[in-house]
C-alpha cells in the first residue's frame, strides 16, 4: 500500500506588537508536538531573560547586511527602526524533514513569505487584542520596554493591524486559554489539507 506523507506547513503568526504571539507561539511549541519555531535574527538589543540563540539570534547591524546580502534570509524587513529576518538555511531543512515551522514576525515578514517559492505552504494568522487601551495596558505590563520604546509601538499598531486582512485566520487575543485552543485547532486543520498530501492519489489508486 503506497504511503500518504505531507508537505511541512509554515505556520505563520503576526499581531500589533503586545498582543501576545510570542505568548501563544511558546504555548502552541509545548502543546503541538511537531512544530520547529524559526529563530529569527535581530539588530534589536536583548531583553532582560532573553537567551542568544533561543529567542532571537542577536547580530550587529553589519552583520546582519552581511546575512541579507549572502541570501541567509528567507525574508527580512526593518521594523520599529531595526532590522529582524528569519534565517532561510534551517527552515528549508526542516521543511524538507516534513517538519512544520513557527514564524513571529511582522506583516511585511508574512508578505515575503507568503510570495516566496514557500507560499504555497503557508497559513497566516493574525492575533488581535481586544481592545488598543488592552494592549496598551499589555505593554506598559510586561515591563520590558522604556516607556517612549511602548509608546512607538502603540503608535504603530493601528498600521500593522490594518494588514490584518491579508491573513488566512484572525484572532481575537482575550482569554489566553481560548486563543491557544483555537492555534491548535487552525494549526490541526492545516496539517490535514488536501493540497498539502503528497502520495495520496497512488494510495487511491492502490484501494481501487
Ligand atoms: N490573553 C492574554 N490576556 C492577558 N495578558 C496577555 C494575554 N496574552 C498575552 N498577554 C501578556 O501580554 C504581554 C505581551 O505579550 P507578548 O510578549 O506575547 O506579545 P507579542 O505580541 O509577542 O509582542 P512583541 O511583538 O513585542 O514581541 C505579556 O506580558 C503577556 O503575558
Ligand atoms: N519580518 C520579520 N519580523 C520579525 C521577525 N522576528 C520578529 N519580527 C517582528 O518584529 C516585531 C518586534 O518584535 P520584538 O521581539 O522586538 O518585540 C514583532 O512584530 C515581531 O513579529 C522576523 O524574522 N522577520
Amino acid at each position: 500500500m503506497s504511503a500518504i506523507s505531507r508537505r511541512g506547513a509554515l505556520f505563520v503568526l503576526s499581531s500589533p506588537s503586545g498582543a501576545g504571539k510570542t505568548t501563544l507561539a511558546r504555548r502552541l511549541l509545548v502543546e503541538s508536538p511537531g512544530l520547529t519555531l524559526s529563530v529569527s535574527a535581530t539588530t534589536r538589543p536583548k531583553r532582560e531573560g532573553e537567551v542568544d540563540g533561543a529567542d532571537y539570534h542577536f547580530v550587529t547591524p553589519e552583520g546582519f547586511a552581511a546575512m541579507a546580502a549572502g541570501g541567509a534570509l528567507l525574508e527580512h524587513a526593518e521594523v520599529f527602526g531595526l532590522r529582524y529576518g528569519t534565517p532561510r538555511a534551517p527552515v528549508e531543512t526542516w521543511l524538507a524533514e516534513g517538519r512544520d515551522v513557527l514564524f513571529d514576525v511582522d506583516w511585511q515578514g508574512a508578505r515575503q513569505l507568503r510570495g516566496s517559492a514557500l507560499g504555497a505552504d503557508v497559513a497566516s494568522v493574525f492575533i488581535l487584542p481586544p481592545s488598543i487601551a488592552e494592549l496598551d495596558r499589555r505593554l506598559r505590563a510586561r515591563n520590558l520596554d522604556a516607556p517612549e520604546t511602548v509608546a512607538r509601538r502603540m503608535a504603530k499598531a493601528r498600521d500593522e493591524i490594518a494588514h490584518c486582512p491579508e491573513y488566512d485566520y484572525v484572532v481575537v487575543n482575550d482569554d489566553l486559554d481560548a486563543s491557544a485552543a483555537t492555534l491548535r485547532a487552525i494549526l490541526a486543520a492545516e496539517r490535514a489539507r488536501r493540497a498539502r498530501l503528497t502520495g495520496l492519489d497512488a494510495f487511491l489508486a492502490d484501494l481501487t
